[in-house]
């Protein structure tokens, strides 16, 4: 059986990346690819790569056009997907990669994002325990940050086997240029980035709240850096530990959280999370350890931020709502070099 998904933010860089995707999904077809100042231009203007649309243009970004979709993906700036979601049938099954529906508390919204909270939709990291069969089940899903993703799967399993104290854990995390979307911004001029890497909303980043909430984090000090790479997310997160813990426990830790986990691997010991092992793919890399000096635990985690932290998430999303086979038109295999 075929689908009909319709995207909203096609024009973007991850609706592009859904669109890249869906193009070779066995069971589900573009319908629409709604766009907004780009509506009615040609889907390969803005997106060279994509030759599979031959002749196809933009749609508006309205419910008429999204009308025949028996799901929609939103890849919207946030505060955007609330207003469209309002205006579509309460049927119509909604993925939304924006951060408008992913927080429990209304407090921790306002404090990190402009604009009234919208409520809470069923989270989408099919990982977390319990997780996947609530997605399967839900009619709209909010799915994850791409920062969040990367640094949730790498903590929760030490919260989750008491090994690591929930007070005290330290985010350091960096990631390519394309995490900020295509709209031209002089920090990520190509003479800005290029050979340089910098830090950015230090100890003030919206995804801190979001990764309390699916990890169990009391506490979160967190510092992103931008990376001179289009794509990829590397996070390492510290933690003190609760207990007497080796490297061993920490390894054993992650695997057991993930074990039978297609999309998620924890590496042998020894071997070391890149950002370039998980280009174009929906995988997840994870390596831990306890620090030599200070005794904290250390795990380091890496994704694209285009696929895991974005549009191939989302199409794990769209897969287990519709009731395909999760890792359908979704791949582990890394681009290499
Ligand atoms: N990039 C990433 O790695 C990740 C992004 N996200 C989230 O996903 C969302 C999209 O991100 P990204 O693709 O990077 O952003 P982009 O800036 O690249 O794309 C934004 C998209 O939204 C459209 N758009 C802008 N304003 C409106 C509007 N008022 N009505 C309808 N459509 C509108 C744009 O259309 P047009 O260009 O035609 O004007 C474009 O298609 C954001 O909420 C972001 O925070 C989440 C995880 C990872
Ligand atoms: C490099 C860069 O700027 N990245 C973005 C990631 C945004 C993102 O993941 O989107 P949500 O906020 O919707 O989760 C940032 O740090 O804000």
């Amino acid at each position: 059986m075929t689908y009909q998904v319709a995207v909203a933010g096609a024009s973007g860089y991850a609706g592009g990346e859904v669109l890249r995707l869906l193009a070779d999904h066995p069971q589900l077809d573009v319908v629409a690819a709604g766009a907004h100042s780009n509506a009615g231009e040609y889907i390969t203007a803005v997106h060279p790569h994509l030759t599979a649309y031959g002749d196809r243009r933009f749609t508006p970004t309205t419910p008429e056009a999204f009308a025949e979709a028996d799901l929609v993906i939103m890849t919207l700036p946030h505060g955007q997907s609330a207003a469209l979601a309002a205006q579509l049938p309460a049927d119509q099954k909604i993925v939304d990669l924006g951060a408008d529906h992913r927080l429990q508390d209304a407090a921790a919204w306002e404090a990190y994002y402009p604009g009234p909270h919208a409520g809470t939709w069923t989270y989408g990291l099919p990982e977390l325990p319990g997780q996947r069969e609530q997605i399967a089940a839900a009619t709209r899903v909010a799915a994850t940050g791409c920062y969040a993703v990367a640094t949730i799967l790498a903590l929760r399993p030490l919260l989750d086997a008491g090994i690591a104290s929930p007070e005290d854990v330290v985010v350091v995390a960096a990631s390519g240029t394309s995490g900020a979307g295509n709209a031209p911004k002089k920090n990520l001029l190509a003479s800005e980035v290029m050979g340089s890497m910098s830090p950015y909303k230090v100890g003030a980043h919206q995804h801190v709240p979001e990764i309390k909430q699916a990890s169990g984090a009391a506490s979160i000090s967190m510092t992103p850096l931008l990376a001179p790479m289009p794509r990829g997310i590397i996070s390492t997160v510290t933690a003190k530990a609760a207990a007497e813990v080796s490297a061993a426990d920490v390894h054993a830790a992650l695997v057991k959280a993930y074990d039978g986990e297609h999309f998620v691997h924890v590496l042998r010991e020894g071997q070391w999370p890149s950002t370039a092992a998980t280009y174009g793919t929906n995988a997840v890399q994870l390596q831990g350890t306890v620090d030599k000096d200070s005794g904290r635990i250390i795990v380091t985690s890496a994704i694209d931020n285009l696929g895991k932290g974005a549009a191939a998430q989302v199409v794990q999303c769209a897969n287990l709502m519709l009731g395909l086979p999760e890792a359908a038109g979704l791949t582990v295999n890394g681009v290499a070099p």
